[in-house]
């Protein structure tokens, strides 16, 4: 199977301080990886990184967008501050075709329709709400939507669901693992939370102070850890949910 992103030996610091050294890691097309470590690991420069929003000292990022325009889109863990709050759900989730001047106004507001229903909104009830009238989880759902309108190869993303209650939590990630299926999307998880990650992702690599310490496929790691790290990252996630919830609407 292609793999639509391929990172090698990626270096990357800020000023004289390196924090990320040789980070190797794929994704491949249709499947999903969880990168997970604790807070200054490197995780969210490796993702700030991956979109070009900072510069590699060295190393190499490939992306297999099979002749897409955007082919990564992010998520990020505050889905409020990161969608206008002055414009209205649809206009928020249509913008990007917007932007690319893409279809009539009619045709994009008709497309962010669709997929706020393909993400659990109600378009009826949601389309005219302001951002800030959305729950956590409703708001990062419309950030979902967003992202999806770009038709992506890969969605990454950063802690998309840290922000949220546990409850809410488990049906964003199960969102995420629906249109995984449904669009063929590839996903790259960043998460500290190795519970996140085990929901979600086939295979997880562990980031330690700037170095992919172990990686492999996520219930051998979670089960038979083999860095010392990993067994800390695991006494620190005691709650482990295993379990797949039915498809729920968001309702909060
Ligand atoms: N713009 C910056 N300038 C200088 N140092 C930075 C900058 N951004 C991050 N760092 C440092 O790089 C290291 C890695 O940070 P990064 O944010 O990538 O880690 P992280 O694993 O995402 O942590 P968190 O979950 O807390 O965001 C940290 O020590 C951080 O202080």
């Amino acid at each position: 199977m292609n793999d639509v992103l391929t990172i090698d030996d990626l270096v990357v610091g800020y000023g004289d301080r390196i924090v990320l050294d040789g980070v190797s890691l794929s994704v491949p097309a249709g499947g999903c990886v969880g990168l997970v470590g604790e807070s200054g690991s490197g995780k969210s420069t490796l993702a700030r990184t991956v979109i070009g929003l900072q510069k590699p000292r060295s190393g190499a990022i490939r992306v297999d967008d099979g002749g897409m325009d955007h082919p990564i889109q992010m998520v990020f863990q505050d889905p409020i501050s990161s969608l206008n709050p002055h414009r209205s759900v649809i206009d928020v989730v249509a913008e990007p075709l917007t932007i690319r001047g893409e279809g009539t106004r009619q045709q994009r507001r008709e497309t962010a329709r669709e997929l706020l229903a393909r993400v659990g909104l109600d378009p009826e009830r949601f389309a005219d709400a302001r951002p800030g009238t959305l729950s956590g989880g409703q708001a990062q759902r419309v950030a979902i939507a967003r992202a999806l309108v770009a038709r992506p190869a890969l969605l990454l993303c950063d802690e998309p669901v840290s922000s949220l209650d546990v409850s809410v939590q488990a049906r964003v990630l199960n969102l995420l693992a629906d249109l995984r299926e449904e669009v063929g999307l590839s996903l790259l998880v960043i998460s500290h939370d190795l519970a996140v990650v085990r929901m979600i992702a086939d295979s997880v690599a562990v980031l330690c102070e700037g170095r992919i310490v172990e990686s492999g496929d996520t219930e051998r790691v979670i089960s038979a850890p083999e860095h010392p790290y990993t067994r800390q990252l695991l006494e620190a996630a005691p709650r482990l949910p295993h379990l797949k919830l039915p498809h729920l609407k968001e309702t909060r």
